[in-house]
């Protein structure tokens, strides 16, 4: 087995693969007025089977993570045997989704299971009419309790995703803190990153991470460090707090010097950045058993293509509309 390797000598443990466009939430900086279907219809989606070659693929190149994201995964209704079909691979090791939440009070018991293995939930507000105003769904109370649900079910740490905004959730760093202090929860602040369609809500809510950076550090929070298969946040812990906090800052200088993963949207595209091209087409290959081989030669040929960094400093946010049709 080759391990995935680009260009720059970056190597690729960890495989988002999007299995669904649609979404029942309409967040501000994703999909404002709600899920469009886009010139493809729900069945257009990756089927099970697919899905299952796809993950075999990249088990056999080195990807021992594998993250499921949308649109919102859940909706699929063969979430439960998508996970299982993922978990067929025992080189994937850590199996995770980013979801909404609003699936997880009924279900996570099941998902968990079938071989989940980590779980990150999006919450922008601890405030419910707020958590109301950004999602365009009044549904805090059943995100939280979604989340305690994950506790009972066995999960030891739970990873939440709050996108920065000026003036909406940029000085709530303390209530944060306090709803963490006590629990095992890694919040993480993500950057607004700039979208085709979310130009004017970046110039009006755009922060850095820096604020925040600057008061942990003050406060006596320290930095620790990442293994081959974490996601970019920089993570601080403090020896007060049971929870931690992630930093999540694309526009940091070298952000991408450590990137170690790649992308493959609902309808099976290969993605080599959040912010790239078109994709490179993988479905004609996904249809039946006897092409892995050739799956496996045109996921690392492609990789051959991945560029050093993305261009948002620029301006330039490539083909990407919005984060919902690739899953962030
Ligand atoms: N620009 C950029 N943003 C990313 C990248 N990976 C994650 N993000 C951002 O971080 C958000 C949160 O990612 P999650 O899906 O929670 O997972 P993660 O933090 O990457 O990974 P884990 O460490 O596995 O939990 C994504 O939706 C993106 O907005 C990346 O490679 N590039
Ligand atoms: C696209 S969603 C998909 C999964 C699921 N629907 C959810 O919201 O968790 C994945 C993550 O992308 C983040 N996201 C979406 N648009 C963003 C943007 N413009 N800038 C930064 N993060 C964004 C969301 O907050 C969420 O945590
Ligand atoms: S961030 Fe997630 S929940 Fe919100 S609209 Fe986008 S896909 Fe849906
Ligand atoms: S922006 Fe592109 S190159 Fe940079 S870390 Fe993200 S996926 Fe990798």
């Amino acid at each position: 087995m080759q391990q995935l390797t680009d260009a720059f000598a970056r190597k690729f443990y960890y495989l988002r693969l999007s299995i669904t466009d649609v979404c029942n939430f309409r967040c501000t900086y994703c999909l404002p007025d709600g899920y469009k279907p886009n010139g493809h219809n729900n069945k257009s989606f990756l089927s099970l089977d697919e899905i299952r070659r796809v993950s075999r693929a990249f088990a056999n190149l080195g990807t021992e993570k594998v993250r499921l994201t949308g649109g919102e995964p859940s909706l699929r209704r063969d979430f439960t045997d998508i996970i299982a079909a993922v978990r067929e691979n025992p080189q994937i090791r850590h199996l995770a989704v980013t979801t909404n939440g609003y699936r997880l009070a009924r279900d996570i018991t099941q998902w968990r299971d079938a071989g989940l293995t980590a779980l990150n939930v999006s919450v922008d507000s601890l405030d419910a009419r707020q958590f109301h105003a950004i999602t365009g769904q009044d549904k805090f109370r059943e995100v939280m309790s979604g989340i305690d649900a994950a506790f009972d079910a066995g999960f030891e740490k739970v990873k939440v995703n709050a996108v920065l905004m000026r003036d909406v959730n940029h000085n709530s760093l303390q209530t944060f803190l306090n709803w963490i202090k006590d629990r095992p929860i890694q919040l993480r602040f993500i950057e607004l990153m700039e979208t085709g369609d979310g130009g004017s809500l970046f110039r009006k809510h755009h922060v850095s991470g820096q604020v925040i950076r600057d008061q942990l550090v003050q406060q006596g929070w320290t930095l620790m460090g990442r293994s081959r298969s974490d996601g970019p946040a920089q993570v601080f812990t403090h020896p007060d707090y049971i929870g931690e906090i992630g930093l999540i800052m694309p526009y940091e200088k070298d952000f991408c010097a450590t990137c170690n993963r790649l992308r493959v949207s609902a309808v099976g595209n290969l993605h080599l950045c959040l912010f790239g091209e078109q994709g490179i087409p993988l479905r004609d290959l996904l249809a039946d058993d006897q092409q892995q081989e050739a799956l496996m030669a045109r996921i690392q040929g492609g990789l051959g293509r991945k560029k050093q960094t993305h261009f948002l400093h620029q301006g330039n946010t490539g083909m990407t509309q919005n984060l919902s049709f690739i899953g962030g």
